[in-house]
This record gives C-alpha cells, sequence and structure tokens, in this order.
C-alpha cells in the first residue's frame, strides 16, 4: 500500500496506522516518486494520495496512474471537500474520498473496505466522463461530517445516471444538491430543468410535464413542449413531489418506464432522455402507505436517496453559511460586507433554525440591509430573528383575546361565530407564513404543513372575518 503526501506528519500517522493494521507500506513525498516506483517495482494494491502537493498534484497523479496502471484503487485525501473536488476526484476514477483531517479508524477501515470490495468494483474505477463544471454555479456549504459525506455521495451519484430521491426538511438545500448532481455529471453542458410539482394547479401540471399540443384544450393556442422535452439530454428535478396528484404519479411511472409519451392533445410518440431527480420534505413512505403516493412510483424513483441533513445537525455550517450569505449581500448592495460579532454568532447557535439554510440566508439579507454598523451584535440577530414569526417560546396566550371576542359576539347576538373564527384563524396562519416564506405558497403550505391547495382556498375570502 503507497501514501502520497508532501505533509511529512499526515504520511506518518497514516502509514503507521495501515502498518499496525497489518500492511505493507510505502512513503512517497511527491507524486514522480511514485511514479518511478511504479515503472520500477510495479502496482500496489491501493494507493492515497494528497491533493495539493508540489509539483504533480493528487489529480494529475491520478490521471498519470489510470493510464499506467488502470486497476489501481486510488483513494483521494484532500481538505477540500467541496462539491467540486470531491466530483473531481471520482471523476478522476478515483474509489474513494477521506476528508481531512481523518479519523486513521476511519482510514484503516476504507482500505479494508476498497481492498474487500475491489474484485467485484474493479471497472467502476475506470468510469470515464466528460468534464464540465459550471464554476460560478450557487456553491454548496458545508464542512460537517454530514456534508462531507453527502459531497462525497454527489461526488459518486454524479456518475452514474441513476435516479435520486432528495429528501429533507424544507430550505435545507435540496435542490441545490440537484442541481450539483447534474453539474457535476456527464449531462451537465444540457439542461437542467426544474419543476415544483406543489407549485402548479394539478389541471395543468399534465400539461407542463409532457407539454401539449395547439388547441389540446381551451386557452392551448399554440404547441407547448413540456419539461421532459426541456430537459432532453439532462437532468429533470421534479421538487415536492409528494404532492403530486395520483392520476399523474401514474402516467409519471409509465413514462418513467418507457421513456418516451404523448403530449396532451398529441399523436406523435415523443422519445426523451432524461435523468430525474425527485425531492421531497414529506414522508413519502407515509404516504404511500395512507394511499397518496404509489409505491411503484416511490421504488422508481428511490434508486438512490440523499438526505440532507436540517441546519440544527450540522450547526458548525451556520457561521460560514452566514458569512457566505454576508459576504453575497454586501456585493449586491455595493456595500462593506458586515461582520458577526461572538455574542451574535452565539445567538445565531442558540437559535434552531425551522426554516434551515433558506430561514438562515434570508436572516442575513435582513442583517445586510437594516443592521446600523459594520459589527452586527447580539441584539440585531434577536431583532431579525424576532421581525419574523415569534418561536414557539414566546408564543403570547393568543386565547384570551379570542376569548375576549368570543364573548363580545354572544353578547352582541352574532351568528356564524365559529365559521368566521376559523377563517380569520386561517387566514393569520397562511398570511404570516406567507410573509415568512417571501410569498412561496408551496413553502408556506409545506410549513404550516397542509396541502398547497388547501393554502389557495383558504386564502380566498370565505364569509366575513371577524371584526
Ligand atoms: N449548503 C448550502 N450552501 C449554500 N447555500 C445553501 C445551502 N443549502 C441551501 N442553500 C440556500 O438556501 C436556499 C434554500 O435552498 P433550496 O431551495 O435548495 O432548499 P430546498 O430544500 O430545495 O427547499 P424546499 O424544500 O423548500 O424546496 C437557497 O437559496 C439555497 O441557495
Amino acid at each position: 500500500m503507497w501514501v502520497v503526501d508532501d505533509d511529512r506528519s499526515v504520511r506518518f500517522v497514516l502509514a503507521t496506522a495501515l502498518r499496525d493494521a497489518g500492511y505493507a507500506v510505502a512513503e512517497f513525498e511527491q507524486a514522480d516518486a511514485a511514479l518511478d516506483a511504479l515503472a520500477g517495482q510495479g502496482a500496489p494494491a491501493l494507493l492515497f494520495t494528497d491533493v495539493r502537493m508540489p509539483g504533480d498534484d493528487g489529480l494529475v497523479l491520478l490521471d498519470k496512474l489510470k493510464a499506467r496502471a488502470p486497476g489501481l484503487p486510488v483513494v483521494v485525501m484532500s481538505a477540500y471537500t467541496d462539491v467540486a473536488s470531491t466530483a473531481g476526484a471520482f471523476r478522476g476514477g478515483a474509489q474513494e474520498f477521506l476528508s481531512k483531517p481523518f479519523d486513521l479508524d476511519e482510514a484503516v477501515a476504507l482500505a479494508a473496505r476498497v481492498l474487500g470490495e475491489d474484485e467485484g468494483a474493479a471497472g467502476r474505477s475506470n468510469e470515464v466522463s466528460s468534464p464540465g463544471t459550471v464554476p460560478d454555479a450557487p456553491l454548496l456549504v458545508g464542512s460537517t461530517p454530514a456534508m462531507r459525506e453527502l459531497f462525497r455521495a454527489i461526488g459518486r451519484l454524479a456518475q452514474a445516471p441513476l435516479s435520486v430521491l432528495v429528501t429533507g426538511e424544507t430550505g435545507t438545500g435540496k435542490e441545490l444538491v440537484a442541481r450539483a448532481l447534474h453539474r457535476e455529471s456527464p449531462r451537465a453542458a444540457q439542461p437542467f430543468v426544474a419543476l415544483n410539482t406543489a407549485a402548479i394547479p394539478a389541471e395543468l401540471l399534465e400539461s407542463e410535464l409532457f407539454g401539449h399540443e395547439a388547441g389540446a384544450f381551451t386557452g392551448a393556442s399554440k404547441r407547448h413542449p413540456g419539461r421532459f422535452e426541456q430537459a432532453d439530454g439532462g437532468t429533470l428535478f421534479l421538487d415536492e413531489i409528494g404532492d403530486m396528484p395520483l392520476p399523474l404519479q401514474t402516467r409519471l411511472l409509465r413514462v418513467l418506464a418507457e421513456g418516451e409519451f404523448f403530449r396532451v392533445g398529441g399523436r406523435e410518440l415523443i422519445r426523451v432522455d432524461v435523468r430525474v431527480i425527485a425531492a421531497t420534505h414529506q414522508d413519502l413512505e407515509a404516504r404511500v402507505a395512507d394511499g397518496r403516493f404509489r409505491a411503484d412510483l416511490l421504488h422508481r424513483l428511490d434508486v438512490v436517496r440523499l438526505r440532507v441533513p436540517s441546519l440544527r445537525e450540522r450547526s458548525a455550517d451556520v457561521v460560514p453559511l452566514a458569512e457566505r450569505f454576508l459576504a453575497i449581500a454586501a456585493r449586491r448592495f455595493a456595500a462593506p460586507v458586515k461582520r458577526l460579532t461572538p455574542p451574535a454568532i452565539e445567538r445565531l447557535l442558540a437559535h434552531d433554525w425551522p426554516g434551515n439554510v433558506r430561514e438562515l440566508e434570508n436572516l442575513c439579507w435582513r442583517l445586510a440591509a437594516l443592521a446600523p454598523a459594520e459589527a452586527i451584535g447580539r441584539a440585531e440577530v434577536e431583532r431579525a430573528l424576532g421581525s419574523r414569526a415569534q418561536p414557539a417560546r414566546a408564543a403570547t396566550d393568543w386565547s384570551a383575546p379570542l376569548a375576549d371576542w368570543a364573548r363580545a359576539q354572544l353578547e352582541a347576538g352574532a351568528g356564524d361565530i365559529h365559521a368566521r373564527a376559523l377563517a380569520r384563524f386561517d387566514r393569520t396562519l397562511l398570511q404570516v407564513a406567507l410573509d415568512h416564506t417571501g410569498g412561496r405558497r408551496a413553502q408556506a403550505a409545506a410549513l404550516l404543513g397542509v396541502g398547497r391547495n388547501t393554502l389557495s382556498r383558504k386564502l380566498k375570502p370565505v364569509g366575513k372575518a371577524p371584526r
């Protein structure tokens, strides 16, 4: 087993741990020394390499190794665990990616795993794909173990044309994950098309997905290609898949199985090559159990599942994310970047982020726009958090004013008290949720735990609201 790293201490501890585990280990300070040894002695069973080194870096070494010893499994080690580096390593043919700093037991276990898997996975490390990274696409920030694990999975999965189901609470970054999967895939140069199933009225969803011919229904004056056609050769991202009406689920299943369909009102069979990535914040197994989601569609979409952790589970990412959002906001406002003071950071870390990264992002925009000084203190964070719906701990007892209102109504001999109170109750909740999500209905519905249709229906004026 070979270890290539210019950092002597990393080399030493890794080599020692591997030797302790019973492997024979040779150490190399630079890529060319390893390549010379390869020419002289032939390939080892496994090679670990760092990425950043003087001379050839680890990815160049990987490239040369793949040309000279294609069967040699390579583990790439790097402190740069963003999606692009991880995916770059996998694209180059790395068998595994090890984030630095790593746990030695983890490294030894990984060596054992790679060697054990080696026969079965021999072909995998030789998979080729086109490069094609979009450099300024939004970056997935995260350095916590949960996010590194996710990046690693994205890097690996991006190469395979499998369907992926991305799960996670609202605002965790599911769409960004889908975009990263596309960006790092051989389809990167083709379109990425997103459709939020919950945001489109059920009756329009079919034609949105599959397109329609002119005259297919009232108002269809021109032929319209659907999202499947638009995504041909690329990736179709179906967000909030749990909200898709059952009849459309049946149709989608058939299209996914056959790869072909008719536009609404059409006779021409359309054939497409689309990779589908679906996302949901809902428990789809529970929806299957309730009969609201087709089990066979779930199986087809859920070939691989990626769970995006909530922000609560990765509080070490809160500050780096906030700093990034503050920097973006400053650039947008052409203003100096605002800085978080330690008390502000403490307050951010105490919050439990029910709206996840989106909530943090919105908060940072408010701080960038409203905080008076360049250094953001605890009070500003408190105010910015407070200007949202008050979290549960600050909930006032609203039953008291309600009781007063009901008593007054009864005394006045008013009718429909219950219906009017309910209408007001609904509207208040919906309005607050809409404010919270900046007017995004699907999200507001999701946060409240109601269907999007329920939300739309309840927003229509029903009777008179109580005064
Ligand atoms: N890891 C991250 N790094 C940087 N920005 C992020 C990250 N995760 C999420 N964001 C940002 O947070 C916002 C919400 O992300 P996104 O829309 O991907 O979430 P989602 O899980 O798809 O939400 P929903 O379930 O409501 O559709 C976006 O503006 C996105 O750019």
